[in-house]
């Protein structure tokens, strides 16, 4: 009779939480597809989008090769088209291509051995190699030129030959320490301390930041700190609004948090520390504003307090920024070293888009035009081409297709790291990979080897998902990214290794695929 019962009880609740399970399953995918049974829409504020669940890798390599690759690949009559147009031949070293990674959860894990394989091979094996698969340049750079030479990496304090002061601030300790390679080193302590400060400390005053095109607040904190803030606008589940241009889509506060922690797990080092932080809206911002700033300040009809600021985006009473009620979210970026510390010199970034409605750039439409880049100082020699390719690595993953600009040091001269700044386009679409963003590298077909080897160690070792999870986990605002976010890093990693295959395969075209062609 007892035991009748409980199983009774344990049927009962068994039938419960399967039934538990399907109806979340029903409203993700209800919230997913915006099919409006959850009777509640992500983008009140824009009507009703659908957003379409997409690509598989295979599918997204296709549509690449369709709309960039190919004009290269019907160009192959010309003899400038080497850099894509790999001619087949056999290959002993490398075993071939295996079958494109589906959806299937069932489908074995790809380990990229032979790219590994690659990797051990030595300089003279290579360049065997190399000449094999017709390619005119190395495709996986290692140690020379394009590596990080960390012989003589000076830094800011060394250079202007100041001293570190012992009551210095970490701000200012942090921005003595940059050097010609990195931001910070690997194992520095500043960088957390900078956080930390960054998330706790008072805030002084607040004031609007100028240039850019979206809202960015200059925080001031005691002891001369500063921090670069960007506002929450959306929650994290909302997706980019498949109408809005790269350039005119909203930041997101959280894609630069998220950015600096990518940067950061890569082994680049190139992104200044960011820290989210809970604001409170009247005491840290309203109180701490004035002139115009002050002036943009209202109530809501709900009685929350907001502001928009002045900008040329999405400064206006429609798109202001609201408390909830007087808590704020945002990103903290350490602020760059002024002017007189340290000036940056700003490069166009040779795959930039249009920014126009519809004008392509040359990248899409020039055959080979990794060819005239290899041409073009800085490019032509030394780590800058590579650095672009690590640049896009970190968009690719992130899905960034903002990518105008970069900036440099002067003081450290052309042979310097890139800064990875401005990631708030970035995070927006977890369910498409824009595989555009990766066209520097597919166009050039090069990568430094030790990108290459971070990617692969995230790709069979444990997960840059998991490391992300980890380590944004810390963050003040966590979870920080929506978890798709989080799938699409690994699904986007083993798509740029697949990248990296085809460049070392023989028989290997990005610029076609058979029945390509007319479609
Ligand atoms: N951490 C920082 N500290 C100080 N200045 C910064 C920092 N990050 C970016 N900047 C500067 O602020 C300017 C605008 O930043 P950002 O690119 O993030 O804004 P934006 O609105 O996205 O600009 P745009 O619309 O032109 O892309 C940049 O030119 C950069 O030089
Ligand atoms: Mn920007």
């Amino acid at each position: 009779m007892f035991r009748g019962g409980m199983k009774l009880k344990e049927r009962f609740i068994l039938g419960v939480s399967v039934a538990a399970v399907l109806f979340t399953f029903l409203l993700v995918v209800d919230i997913q597809m915006d099919l409006g049974m959850s009777g509640h829409h992500l983008v009140p504020s824009h009507g009703r989008v659908k957003y379409v669940q997409e690509d598989a890798a295979g599918s997204a390599y296709n549509s690449f090769r369709k709309r960039f690759l190919q004009k290269t690949h019907s160009a192959s009559s010309t003899n400038a088209s080497k850099e894509v147009d790999a001619a087949p031949h056999s290959l002993k070293e490398l075993p071939e291509k295996k079958p494109a990674p589906s959806k299937e959860p069932k489908e074995k894990h790809d380990d990229f051995s032979d790219l590994m394989d690659y990797m051990m091979l030595d300089s003279a094996e290579r360049e065997k190699h190399r000449v094999e698969i017709d390619r005119v340049h190395p495709v996986i750079q290692k140690s020379m030129e394009g590596d990080l030479v960390k012989v003589g990496n000076p830094t800011i304090a060394q250079l202007r030959k100041v001293a570190v002061r012992e009551n210095a601030t970490a701000l200012e300790k942090f921005h003595l320490q940059i050097s010609q390679h990195e931001l910070y080193p690997a194992d520095s302590e500043l960088v957390d301390e900078l956080i930390h400060e960054m998330a706790t400390e008072p805030i002084l005053h607040v004031s609007q930041k100028s240039g850019g095109t979206q809202l960015k607040l200059v925080i001031d904190y005691p002891n001369h700190l500063q921090a670069l803030f960007k506002p929450m606008r959306f929650p994290r589940e909302q997706q980019t609004l498949p109408n809005h241009f790269y350039f005119t889509d909203y930041e997101r506060h959280n894609a630069e948090i998220a950015a600096f922690h990518l940067d950061r797990l890569l082994g680049f080092r190139r992104a200044m520390p960011v820290t989210g932080r809970l604001l409170n809206m009247t005491t840290e911002l309203y109180q701490k504003a004035e002139g115009d700033l002050l002036k943009t300040f209202f109530v809501s009809p709900s009685d929350n307090l907001c502001f928009h600021g002045k900008c040329t985006y999405y400064c206006d009473t429609s798109h202001a920024i609201c408390g909830n009620p007087d808590s704020l979210e945002g990103s903290f970026a350490a602020f760059l070293p002024s002017n007189d510390v340290a000036a940056r010199k700003v490069w166009r970034h040779p795959w930039r888009r249009s920014y126009h409605k519809r004008r392509k750039a040359q990248w899409e439409t020039e055959d080979n035009y990794c060819a005239l880049v290899r041409e073009i100082p800085p490019y032509d020699r030394g780590r800058r081409l590579y650095d672009l390719m690590d640049m896009a690595v970190l968009d690719f993953l992130m899905g960034n297709m903002d990518r105008h600009h970069y900036e440099t040091f002067r003081l450290f001269g052309n042979d310097t790291f890139p800064l990875h700044l401005d990631h708030g386009r970035g995070f927006g679409r977890p369910f498409h990979d824009e595989l555009s963003i990766l066209a520097p590298i597919l166009q050039c077909c090069m990568l430094r080897q030790t990108t290459l080897q971070t990617l692969m160690k995230f790709h069979n070792g444990p997960k840059l998902s998991e490391a992300m999870r980890e380590s944004l986990g810390r963050d003040p605002v966590a979870p920080v990214l929506w978890e798709p976010h989080l799938e699409a890093l690994d699904r986007r990693v083993e798509i740029i290794l697949r990248g990296i295959r085809d460049c070392l395969q023989k028989g290997e075209d990005l610029g076609s695929e058979p029945g390509d062609e007319d479609t």
